[in-house]
C-alpha cells in the first residue's frame, strides 16, 4: 500500500528552516506548496490527492526531480501562512524558491482548479512547459515493479540522532580492501607514505576499537609487508591483514542504506568515517595538520573515484587546507568540505536525475537534528570575513562544532581521552605530516586567516562537476 510510504509523501515544513530548505533547492527547480490545517476535514479529504501528488514526482522508477512537493500546517505555523497571505485551507502555490521570498518581491501562482491529481499535475506541467502523462493506474503498477527497498513505514529513512557505527566498520573494511586490490598499483614511495598515515590515523582515532587495534597491527608490520626501499607492497600479505579483526564481515548499510542497490553505501560510510576521525582526534591543539595531511593523502591515493578525488584534492590544496592546525579546525573544515560537495552533488543529480529521491543533498546538519547550527542573525565574530552564497545557510560556527563532536566524536567505543596523545609522546611523524602542521602552527599565529581564505574558497569553488558515488561500488 503506498500511502504507507511515507518517504514519499510532501516534505513537511516548518517555519524553522523553511528558507533554508528552499534556498538550498537548485535555483530552477518547482516548488509546489501546499498551505493547510490539520484540523480541517477538507484537507484531510485533500490529502491522499496530494500525496499522489508527491509519489508522482518525488517517486521511484521515475523521480522527477524538477518539481519539490512540500507542505505548510497553518495550524502550528501561522506565521508563515499569515506571510503568504492564506486565506482559504488548501490553498495550493507553485514557483520557484525565489518566489518564495514574498518580501522581495518574489510572486507566486495560486491554483483554483479541482483538488486531484491529475489535474493539478497537468497544472504543474503547464507552468513547467513540461508534458506529464499521469495516468493513475500506471503509476500505481509501476510503483509496484518498482519495489524500493524503503517501502514500509518502518523502513522509511530517518534522520539518525548520532553516527552509524555499523557503517563505519564496513567502510572501513571495503576502504582497505580497495587498497589490497589495488596490486600493482600499490607501489612508490607517496603511496606507502599515504598508507602509513592512513593506518596511523586509524589507529589512533578509529571509533571502533577493534579496527583501531587492526589498523596498529597492520601498521606494526608495514615495515616487513612493505620495506621501505621495497618498489612496492606484498598484496598477498597485505590481502591477510583484517583491519576490523577476524571474523569480522561486511554488514547490511544501516543509515548509509539507499533506496536503490546502487545508491549511497560505501562513499556515505566514507563520509562518516572522515568526520569520526576528525571529531575523535586528540590532543586537540594540534591533531587537525595531521589528520588533513592523512586524509589528503589518503583520498588523492586510494579513493577511486577519480573525479570525487581531483575535487577533494583542489579544496585540500587551498590555503583554508593548510591552515587547518585544531581539532576544530579539522571538524569544520570536514563538514565545510562536505556541504561543497553536497550543493555540487545537487546541482548534477538535479541535471541529470541520477540522485536518490529519498536523500537529497542538503546543507547539513539540517534544523531538525541541530536548529541552533543556522544561525537567522549571526553574532558578528562567528562568521567574520565569511561568504554567504545563496546555497549557504548562515551558520553558527561554535554550535557546529559542538554538534559535530556529540555526533561523531561522542559515539565510539574509546574514550577521547584514552586516545594517545600523539604529537606530545610519539615520534616517527611522517615528513609530510611534520610539514603540515609546521605549517599549520604558522598560520594558526595570523588570527582570523583560516576564515577569509574559507570565504574565499567558497566563492572560487561554488561550481564544478563530479561523477556520482553511488556508481563508485
Ligand atoms: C571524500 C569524498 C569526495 C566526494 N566527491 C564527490 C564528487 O566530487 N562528486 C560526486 O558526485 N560525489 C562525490 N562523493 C560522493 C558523495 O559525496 C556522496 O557520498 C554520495 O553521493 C552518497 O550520498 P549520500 O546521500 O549517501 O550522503 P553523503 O554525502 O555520502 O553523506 C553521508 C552522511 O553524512 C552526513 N552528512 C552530510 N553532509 C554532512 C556534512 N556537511 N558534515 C557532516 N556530515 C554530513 C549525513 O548524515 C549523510 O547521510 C564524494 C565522497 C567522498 C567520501
Amino acid at each position: 500500500d503506498e500511502s504507507e510510504d511515507i518517504a514519499l509523501k510532501p516534505v513537511d515544513l516548518k517555519k524553522d528552516g523553511f528558507d533554508v530548505t528552499l534556498q538550498v533547492l537548485p535555483s530552477g527547480r518547482g516548488v509546489l506548496m501546499e498551505f493547510y490545517a490539520a484540523w480541517c476535514p477538507a484537507c484531510k479529504h485533500f490529502q491522499p490527492h496530494y500525496d499522489k501528488v508527491a509519489e508522482y514526482f518525488h517517486g521511484t522508477p521515475r523521480p522527477k526531480p524538477e518539481v519539490y512537493v512540500a507542505r505548510v500546517d497553518c495550524a502550528t505555523e501561522g506565521a508563515l501562512c499569515t506571510l503568504y497571505n492564506i486565506g482559504h485551507y488548501p490553498t495550493l502555490k507553485f514557483g520557484r524558491p525565489a518566489d518564495f521570498e514574498v518580501s522581495k518581491g518574489g510572486k507566486l501562482e495560486d491554483y483554483s482548479g479541482v483538488r486531484a491529481e491529475k489535474e493539478i499535475i497537468e497544472w504543474v506541467g503547464k507552468l513547467q512547459s513540461t508534458a506529464y502523462d499521469f495516468d493513475p493506474n500506471r503509476e500505481a503498477q509501476a510503483f509496484q515493479q518498482a519495489a524500493p527497498v524503503a517501502k514500509k513505514e518502518e523502513d522509511a529513512p530517518k534522520l539518525p540522532q548520532r553516527v552509524d557505527l555499523n557503517d563505519i566498520e564496513s567502510s572501513t573494511i571495503l576502504s582497505f580492501r580497495y587498497i589490497v586490490e589495488m596490486g600493482d598499483g600499490l607501489s612508490g614511495l607517496e603511496k606507502r607514505q599515504a598508507l602509513k598515515d592512513w593506518l596511523d590515523l586509524l589507529s589512533r582515532s578509529h571509533p571502533l576499537n577493534r579496527c583501531a587495534q587492526g589498523a596498529k597491527n597492520a601498521l606494526d608490520s608495514l615495515p616487513k609487508i612493505w620495506p621501505p626501499d621495497a618498489p612496492g607492497a606484498s598484496a598477498v600479505a597485505l590481502g591477510q591483514i583484517k583491519i576490523c579483526g577476524d571474523g569480522v564481515s561486511l554488514k547490511e548499510w544501516g543509515s548509509c542504506r539507499g533506496s536503490r542497490e546502487t545508491s549511497r553505501g560505501y562513499t556515505c560510510g566514507l563520509w562518516l568515517l572522515l568526520h569520526s576521525l576528525a571529531a575523535r582526534s586528540s590532543p586537540p591543539e594540534t591533531v587537525g595538520a595531521f589528520w588533513m595531511a592523512a586524509v589528503k593523502q589518503f583520498v588523492e591515493q586510494f579513493f577511486q573515484c577519480s573525479e570525487c578525488s581531483q575535487h577533494f584534492g583542489a579544496m585540500a590544496a587551498e590555503e583554508a587546507a593548510a591552515a587547518v592546525t585544531t581539532k576544530r579546525d579539522a571538524v569544520l573544515w570536514a563538514w565545510h568540505a562536505h556541504n561543497i560537495v553536497n550543493k555540487r552533488v545537487a546541482d548534477e543529480e538535479f541535471k541529470d536525475h541520477s540522485g536518490d529521491p529519498f536523500f537529497p543533498k542538503v546543507q547539513w546538519p539540517p534544523p531538525e537534528l541541530c536548529p541552533l547550527c543556522r544561525a537567522p542573525s549571526v553574532t558578528a565574530g562567528a562568521t567574520a570575513g565569511k561568504a554567504s552564497t545563496e546555497a549557504e545557510p548562515e551558520w553558527n560556527e561554535d554550535e557546529v562544532y559542538r554538534f559535530m563532536v556529540r555526533y561523531y566524536g561522542d559515539a565510539g567505543e574509546k574514550a577521547e581521552a584514552a586516545s594517545v596523545a600523539y604529537f606530545g609522546g610519539r615520534k616517527g611523524l611522517s615528513s609530510k605530516v611534520d610539514k603540515a602542521r609546521r605549517h599549520g602552527y604558522t598560520i594558526a599565529k595570523v588570527g582570523g586567516i583560516a576564515l577569509v581564505a574559507l570565504a574565499v574558497y567558497v566563492l572560487a569553488r561554488s561550481a564544478g562537476s563530479g561523477r556520482k558515488g553511488a556508481s563508485i561500488l
